[in-house]
């Protein structure tokens, strides 16, 4: 392998370092206590997990955690009374409602009925429309982790070419938005791209979000190029025993490591850096609620 890892787990743990300092300070100085209020409808064992992860690391960084189960036949009707319940709550600063929802559910109406201030997950239209046009929101937790890593690899990221394969609007579509920020000339590919590999093969910074494992192959990968992998993709793994599985991203991490400057591993590289920057979002968030200052380095 040439390539420099760059660990999520590290960079994460040190983001819940700050976020932690950033609480105590609310608590000893404001009496406040910053709230994520999670909700998950439905039983999918992946969701579980994250929500597990998530409640048990908000608690360890001072925060209160609030977890709302909600069986997988619950109404749209209900789902919403719930949120509007929440908006209300004062000791709620954070609202995630785990995606996907169950089909009967519409996600868009869900999403949009958060209080934009309280959306960390940034996915409210008026959090979309506010990072388009460069001001101040709640920044989607991934890409923001993700841009958070690649500013610490490469320092500025002006004039570069990067290349965001996949156009989700919770990973790919922001994603492509803070890039241009940040002054790199973006290419957004998709499942219609033609010529994907030669597209792949001119990006100084690649950012995989396809949810296809292993896809990208090394000699997709620019030489001396960033890549972030941002897939979680569960195969099975007979060589561990019958019947289990291995996480693995979106790109084929041995291949691109040959070729690649830095990259991120999976797992260990863009999921733990998630959980962390949601926990900083509902910092901001608490801050910007009680017009107190945010924390620094924490979001863009
Ligand atoms: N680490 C983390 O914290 C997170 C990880 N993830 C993971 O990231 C991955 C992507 O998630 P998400 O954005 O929600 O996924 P979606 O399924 O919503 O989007 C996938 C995107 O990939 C594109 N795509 C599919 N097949 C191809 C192909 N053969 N060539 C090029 N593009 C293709 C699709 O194109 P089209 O639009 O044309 O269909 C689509 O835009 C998943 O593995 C998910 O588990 C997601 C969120 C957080
Ligand atoms: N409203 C909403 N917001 C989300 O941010 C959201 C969502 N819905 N739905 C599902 C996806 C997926 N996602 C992950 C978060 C952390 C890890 C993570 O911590 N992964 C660990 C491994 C975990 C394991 O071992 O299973 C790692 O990559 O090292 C993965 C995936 C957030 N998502």
């Amino acid at each position: 392998m040439n390539a420099t890892l760059i660990d999520g787990k590290v960079f994460a743990a040190s983001i819940r370092e700050k976020v932690a300092a950033h609480v105590a300070r609310l608590q000893a100085e404001h009496g406040l206590t910053p709230g994520l209020a999670v909700v998950l409808v439905g039983e999918d064992p992946a969701s579980q997990v994250y929500v597990r992860n998530k409640g048990q690391q908000t608690k360890e960084v001072g925060m209160a955690s609030f977890e709302h189960r909600l069986a997988a036949e619950t109404s749209e009707a209900d789902l919403l009374a719930l949120i509007a319940r929440l908006n209300a709550d004062p000791s709620v600063h954070g609202i995630l409602v785990q995606l996907p929802v169950p089909d009967h559910i519409d996600e868009a109406k869900v999403i949009n009925a958060i209080a934009p201030e309280k959306d960390v997950d940034g996915f409210h239209i008026s959090n979309v429309g506010l990072l388009a046009t460069g001001q101040k929101s709640m920044v989607p937790c991934t890409p923001l982790g993700c841009l958070l890593m690649l500013r610490d690899t490469l320092g500025s990221l002006s004039g570069l070419n990067a290349v965001v394969v996949g156009r989700s609007n919770i990973v790919g579509k922001p994603m492509a938005q803070l890039l241009l920020k940040e002054s790199c000339t973006v290419t957004v590919a998709h499942s219609r791209t033609r010529d994907l590999a030669g597209l792949c093969r001119s990006a100084d910074i690649l950012v995989a979000a396809v949810g296809r494992p292993q896809m990208i192959p090394g000699d997709w990968v620019k030489p001396g190029a960033t890549v972030i992998d941002v897939g979680i993709n569960r195969i099975p793994a007979p060589e561990k025993g019958e019947g289990k599985t291995r996480l693995v991203g979106d790109v084929d991490f041995a291949g691109a490591a040959e070729v690649a400057g830095a990259i991120t591993p999976v797992p260990g590289g863009v999921g733990p850096m998630t959980i962390a920057c949601l926990l900083a979002n509902t910092v901001t968030a608490c801050c910007r609620a009680n017009d107190l200052p945010e924390p620094e380095g924490l979001t863009v």
